[in-house]
């Protein structure tokens, strides 16, 4: 349960530890603003994907399924800064297919969590294996990192890369080249 009181007694401290005037006319509510803004983007805590990945359609023998191109926001856990790209989730339907926003519905709640691009990547994958049973998936997380950017190593423009396979996607090159060929690369 996030306890928005306590981020605003740390946010405060948080002020003062930069040397800052909490009182001043634009801080005064930040601290407020800041815990209803966590409350925001870390909203995924509280969730979990299985109602939106429980709710499927029966199909006959479909293809792969793509979503690409699924814009998202997170935070990085080590320095609370954002990181923020794009996902591209496939699937290969074994008798049931979920709503196409539930998937993209799933990238939001892991995406806001503190987060690391490589667990978000594997639990997307896992948790479409885990509450839709596809013959396989394969997640594409594509990204950058603010605090690669704007601070430390300053690299502006670093896209990091990640990518999980599981089930048939994992075994069948055929796939793989399937699912870049729809990718368009
Ligand atoms: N693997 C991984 N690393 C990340 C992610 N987000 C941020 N990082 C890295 O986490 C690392 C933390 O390194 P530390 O040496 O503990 O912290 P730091 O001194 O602030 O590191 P610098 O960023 O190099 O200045 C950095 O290399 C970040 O680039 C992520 O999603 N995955
Ligand atoms: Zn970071």
């Amino acid at each position: 349960m996030i306890d928005k009181e306590k981020i605003e007694r740390a946010v405060t401290l948080l002020l003062e530890g930069i040397g800052e005037d909490v009182n001043r006319e634009g801080l005064k509510e930040t601290p407020e603003r800041i815990a209803r803004m966590y409350e925001e983007i870390f909203a995924g805590l509280e969730e979990t994907p299985k109602p939106y990945l429980s709710k499927t359609f029966s199909v006959e023998d479909s293809g792969m399924v793509l979503e690409k191109d699924i814009v998202f926001y997170s935070t990085c856990e080590h320095h609370l800064l954002p990181f923020y790209g794009k996902a591209h989730i496939a699937y290969l339907p074994d008798g049931k297919v979920v709503g196409l926003s539930k998937l993209a519905r799933t990238v939001e709640v892991y995406a806001r969590r503190p987060q690391l691009q490589e667990q978000l990547t594997v639990q997307i994958a896992d948790a479409l294996m885990e509450y839709l049973q596809p013959k396989g998936v394969m997640v594409m997380v594509e990204a950058e990192h603010m605090c690669m950017t704007m601070r430390g190593v300053k690299k502006p423009g670093t896209q990091t890369v990640t990518l999980v396979t599981r089930g048939r996607f994992a075994e069948e090159k055929g796939l793989k080249d399937e699912f870049w060929r729809m990718m368009g690369r």
